[in-house]
């Protein structure tokens, strides 16, 4: 909630800030003149895992751009979205500014948009798979395309790392929203001579996570989102363990209805398994043990995504050169949180086109226009 309200003070702020440049001609005979214009009819689908922050990361700087929208929320979360513009409404947008329809039918509802030729932009968050869809629908009116797709990021401990940091920062990056997130740690790599303490003192934190009905005192962590996503945690575990990795901690779900998985934490998970190469989107944490620094740069570059990645190391010139040579669009040095309203977010590879919040995030909503002024 508080991530989605600074969206909207940042992007408030932002609106006045939409500046302009000029210029004179090389000959001299003409001046430049470059202004920005809202790129135009927006069409905005947002996924389930952040209802409020990622419909707001987007209509507000489209809202501050000067766009008009039309709005699909996620078909497991619409209340959140019918009630942020119904705060929209409140505070006084005209009507037909922000149009929101929610729908079970996405693929039908966004394709008629994308291919009425009245959009100009496409901003999403959500799967590579339906991203890429929207791309090819995108290009047949060659409209302006935001992406925020899938990531499988990695996370680094290296050799000097400070232990005590490295775990909570795995925690943050691994259980904020109980994995369900983009930016969610997916594969660790941890260097041998500092994996045993890693390893066991972040199994320990992940085991005294109290797993429960959220609305309850005392819970840490609530289920995940549906059936489809608890089946594909248990099979991606099965799969892990059936290739060589130990179960340090979980590995199953509580007794009870709803869709609870207990944290858990693999070691010597093979690179085989194919919880490297999915995103998992669940509370799993698969360890994998490193020797060499361009070993485990290979390791964490091979992959098709490139969203963020998290590099533990109390040396200036290691983590410097890890910043450099990750390929991802985000990185978190000594820190497991890098999602921030201030800070341009997005991915590399197929984990994205474009960058939202932060000064940048304005400009993906604005064209420029150049008039040239005869003197
Ligand atoms: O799952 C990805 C949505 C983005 C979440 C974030 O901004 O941290």
């Amino acid at each position: 909630m508080a991530y989605g309200a600074e969206m909207l003070r940042w992007f408030s702020e932002e609106a006045v800030r939409i500046g302009g440049d000029q210029a004179t001609s090389v000959d001299g005979n003409t001046r430049i003149m470059i202004t920005k214009e809202p790129v135009g009819p927006c069409v905005l689908v947002t996924p389930w895992n952040f209802p409020l922050a990622m419909g707001a990361r987007k209509i507000a700087p489209a809202v501050a751009a000067g766009c008009t929208m039309v709005f699909k929320p996620a078909e497991l979360t619409p209340l959140t979205s019918l009630a942020l513009v119904q705060i929209f409404r409140e505070a006084g947008l005209p009507d037909g500014v922000l149009n929101v329809v929610t729908t079970a039918n996405a693929s039908s509802v966004v394709g008629t948009w994308m291919g009425s030729g009245i959009a100009r932009k496409v901003s999403f968050t959500g799967s590579t798979e339906v991203g890429k869809i929207l791309l090819r629908q995108a290009a047949d009116n060659v409209m302006r395309s935001s992406m925020e797709l899938g990531g499988n990021a990695p996370f680094i401990v290296l050799a000097d790392a400070d232990i005590e940091k490295a775990v909570d920062g795995a925690l943050k990056a691994k259980m904020r929203n109980m994995g369900e997130a983009c930016t969610a740690a997916n594969r660790f790599f941890v260097h041998r001579s500092v994996a045993g303490e890693f390893s066991e003192k972040f199994a320990k934190r992940i085991s005294e996570l109290q797993v429960g009905n959220g609305a309850l005192e005392g819970t840490d962590v609530g289920p995940l989102i549906e059936q489809k996503g608890l089946d594909k945690v248990q099979a991606l575990v099965a799969d892990a363990v059936a290739k060589g990795a130990r179960i340090l901690t979980g590995g199953s779900r509580p007794e009870g209805p709803g869709y609870f998985y207990i944290p858990t934490v693999l070691t010597d998970v093979s690179q085989d398994a194919e919880l490297m190469r999915t995103e998992i989107f669940g509370p799993v944490a698969a360890i994998t043990v490193f020797d060499g620094e361009d070993e485990v740069l290979r390791l964490a570059n091979d992959t098709e995504w490139g969203l963020v990645g998290y590099v533990f190391t109390e040396n200036m010139d290691k983590a410097l050169r890890f910043s450099a040579e990750l390929e991802v669009g985000m990185v978190g040095l000594n820190t497991g949180i890098v999602s921030n309203h201030a800070a341009p977010f997005g991915g590399v590879k197929q984990s994205g086109l474009g960058r939202e919040g932060g000064k940048i995030g304005i400009e993906e909503f604005l064209e420029i226009k150049y008039t040239a002024l005869a003197i």
